[in-house]
């Protein structure tokens, strides 16, 4: 029997990761290609002509798992009944900037959305925030939408965990597939650790096979922490094809499971696990099952680690009080 739809709201949906995102959506790469999908799809008055052409497209590419498409301006339209919310809606930040100077802007349009997910999605919409900064974005929504569990407000760094695999995939010359267990603890931000203490190709840990302990130690890290300014610098825009496709990855993962032994990294509510403060969004290695996500306990933290899981808490709680000061 044919599956009911699921809807799956994007924000910013006119925006270059809309584009990218929604056709993946229709595709079923977002929840699989037996799952039926109505989108909606969210912008501002200016950018209203853009969203109807997306519209236009969706119609014209005859997408059989696309059962609907609602293209608006008005938040409580798009977000009535949503069974999971893409958050992308936002300014991207341009070539010389940290993510962070684009709070003031982004982090008040959180707040006014967040009170239109509570009252106006489906209970237990799943919410990924993906506008940056991404991990204070989706803090500042769990805040004012005080009746969405927590557990259902997360941020993108699957992005950041998908680079790290393509980093390894390169240095050791093996297929991407074949690398598991990086993991990105803290901000989506030039603090985040990206860790391969605990990685694995086949049965082999990924520091033994690579015996370059200064490469993943310091061009590994920087390379993953600056790849976002990288790829602005190069395309004089952001990251816009992968940001959308571990989106996907990100709700794939978390709706449908883990694959056994395996761990992603999602930006998710600390609960104080490895001593990082409670009450943040900070990314940590998490397995997926029944649609639920778990952070992955017991992973030694070496001394090098530790001071790495330090900072990046420490931005994150400086950026959540810069972005109160934002709202004030
Ligand atoms: N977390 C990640 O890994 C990651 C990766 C890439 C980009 N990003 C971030 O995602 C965001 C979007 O990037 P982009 O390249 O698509 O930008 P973009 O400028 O191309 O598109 C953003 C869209 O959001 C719309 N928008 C602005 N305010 C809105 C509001 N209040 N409600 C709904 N829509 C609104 C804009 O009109 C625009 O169409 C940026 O903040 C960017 O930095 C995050
Ligand atoms: O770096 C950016 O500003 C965009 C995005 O967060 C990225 O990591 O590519």
């Amino acid at each position: 029997m044919a599956k009911d739809p699921v809807r799956v709201l994007v924000t910013g949906a006119a925006g270059q990761i809309g584009y990218a995102l929604v056709p993946m959506i229709a595709r079923g790469i977002m929840l699989g290609a037996d799952q039926p999908v109505i989108l909606h799809m969210l912008d501002i008055p200016p950018a209203a002509e853009a969203l109807n052409g997306v519209k236009m497209e969706l119609v014209d590419a005859a997408f059989p798992l696309l059962k609907g498409v609602v293209a608006t301006t008005d938040a409580v339209e798009a977000c009535t009944g949503v069974n999971v919310a893409v958050m992308v809606g936002g300014f991207p930040r341009k070539e010389g900037m940290e993510r962070k100077d684009v709070m003031s802007k982004n982090v008040s349009i959180y707040k006014s959305q967040a009170s239109a997910l509570e009252k106006h999605a489906a209970a237990n919409c799943k919410v990924l925030v993906v506008a940056n900064p991404a991990n204070t974005n989706a803090l500042i929504l769990k805040e004012f939408a005080p009746s969405i569990p927590e557990k259902n407000i997360t941020c993108l760094t699957r992005l950041d965990h998908n680079r790290a695999l393509g980093q390894i995939s390169e240095k050791l010359g093996v297929q991407v597939s074949e690398v598991k267990n990086v993991i990105i603890w803290g901000n989506h931000s030039s603090t985040q650790y990206p860790d391969v203490t605990h990685a694995t190709v086949g049965d082999k840990s990924v520091p033994e096979l690579i015996k370059d302990d200064e490469w993943l130690k310091s061009g590994f890290i920087s390379t993953v922490q600056q790849r976002g300014a990288a790829i602005i610098k190069a395309r004089k825009l952001s990251s816009a094809l992968s940001a959308a496709s571990s989106a996907c990855d990100h709700i794939r993962d978390w709706v449908c499971g883990t694959p056994e032994g395996t761990w992603v990294s999602m930006g998710v509510y600390s609960d104080g696990s490895y001593n990082v403060p409670a009450g943040l969004i900070y990314s940590f290695p998490v397995t997926c099952r029944n649609g639920e996500w778990t952070i992955v306990q017991g992973l030694s933290i070496d001394e090098f680690s530790r001071k790495k899981l330090d900072l990046t808490a420490e931005e994150l709680t400086e950026e959540k009080t810069l972005a109160y000061s934002c709202l004030s």
